[in-house]
């Protein structure tokens, strides 16, 4: 029987085939927690499994990023007790302050590998789809299990199938086939299911990234882009299976899809940009691991290029991965954003959950490239957070209102 991407990879991790709907316990190859959570975790390891030791320093992952540096004395003691017990337990895979977002790291790292079932203490870690991998965000409680025991139970998911034919018009691109989706699903829609993202081979791993992070955003328990046209090696068992049985498929036709925006305060308050009439904004952010990429600040720069930010407009600029700022660095990138009035942060989260750098005040309204945009998500819950892509961020800067790509290149 044709199986889809997610119960092709729980089957082999649970060392027999398994379908939709039923339980498995498998075995997971790797294991990610961020200092956000790592506290906790931790605590429930010790003090509630009494697990002294994780069942393999090779395959647990630590990531300080969401608040990095450290923003409080608070902070700073938390994540120094985090780096002993990183230390304590012989893990060698831990990214310390400025390296990046965990998602992004795991994969520039070639720790997140296609095939693999990776579980992570943050919603977001339906990004390892991007390279073909099962990711999946659980709490504390299920991680410590996890990371003590190497297993993990999941009800296989059913898939949803979002389908994406043609190409990008210029200006457009996956954030708005994301958002598309998400205004077409609803926040629920695929609720404890997976979804795979088919008809985007072209997109690079970083693009796939933005459409695997948004997973979670329709309810999705994994985000999967068939591992087809990437550097990653995807093992011969995992492929698209003529006849796999999608629960519901979403066409897309990229060739006429417009810039898309999430108005607030729900992901899936989405229209097309022209529909959105004038909305004037104080901040323009890009970043977040949905979309603060390499591609992401090279769109905007392109749109930049020898201009400058509208007065009264503060654009921040926070890359998801210190590759990714490199890569920015070294080819001018970084520059161009800079000459246009940006403001740089350090590689990781940022401002995405209001707990640093550059929070929102009230009154306040920002183009966020990120993929939340509930009240207080960056701060203030007085503030408004629209929701589009990176081409839609520099246009926006440029602009002092929400606008397209179009209209100002
Ligand atoms: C802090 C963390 C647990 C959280 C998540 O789970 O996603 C954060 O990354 C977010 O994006 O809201
Ligand atoms: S960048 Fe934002 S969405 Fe991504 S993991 Fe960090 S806080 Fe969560």
């Amino acid at each position: 029987m044709a199986q889809t991407l997610s119960e092709q990879i729980l089957s082999q991790a649970a060392g027999k085939p398994v379908r939709a709907g039923e339980v498995a316990t498998v075995a997971v190859d790797l294991v990610m927690m961020h200092d956000s959570l790592s506290p906790s975790i931790i605590k429930i390891m010790e003090q509630e499994l009494g697990a002294e030791r994780v069942w393999d320093p090779e395959r647990v992952a630590v990531v300080v990023d969401h608040v990095a540096p450290a923003a409080t004395v608070q902070t700073a003691e938390k994540q120094n007790e985090v780096r002993r017990w990183v230390q304590r337990q012989g893990i060698t895979h831990f990214y310390d302050v400025g390296r990046g977002i965990s998602h992004p790291v795991l994969v520039e790292e070639g720790v997140a590998q296609p095939g693999m079932v990776i579980v992570g203490s943050d919603s977001h870690s339906t990004a390892y789809g991007c390279v073909g991998a099962f990711g999946s965000g659980m709490g504390s409680t299920d991680i410590a299990l996890a990371a003590a025991t190497g297993r993990t139970w999941f009800r296989v998911p059913e898939t949803v199938l979002v389908r994406a034919t043609g190409r990008f018009r210029p200006g457009v691109n996956a954030k708005d086939l994301a958002l598309r989706a998400a205004r077409e699903l609803r926040a629920d829609g695929a609720t404890y299911a997976a979804v795979e993202w088919h008809g985007v081979e072209f997109l690079t791993v970083m693009e796939r990234m933005t459409l695997a992070t948004f997973s979670i955003e329709v309810g999705a328990k994994a985000g999967l882009v068939p591992p087809v046209g990437i550097p990653q090696v995807a093992p011969e068992w995992l492929r698209v299976e003529e006849g796999a049985i999608y629960s519901r498929v979403v066409e897309v036709d990229l060739n006429t899809l417009q810039p898309q925006v999430s108005a607030p305060s729900f992901v899936d308050n989405v229209s097309d940009l022209g529909d959105l009439g004038r909305v004037a904004v104080d901040v323009v952010y890009l970043g977040t691991c949905t979309n603060g990429h390499y591609e992401d600040m090279a769109a905007a720069a392109r749109i930049l290029a020898g201009k400058q930010v509208a007065p009264g407009v503060r654009l921040m600029v926070v890359p998801a991965s210190r590759d990714a700022m490199l890569r920015a660095t070294e080819d001018g990138t970084l520059a161009t954003l800079l000459a246009a009035g940006a403001a740089i942060g350090t590689p990781g989260c940022g401002a995405c959950i209001g707990r640093h750098m550059g929070v929102l005040g009230p009154g306040e309204t920002c183009l966020f490239t990120g993929n939340r945009n509930f009240r207080g998500r960056m701060g203030s819950p007085e503030a408004n957070i629209y929701l589009a892509s990176a081409e839609v961020a520099a246009a926006t800067a440029l602009a002092g209102y929400i606008a397209d790509p179009q209209d100002v290149l």
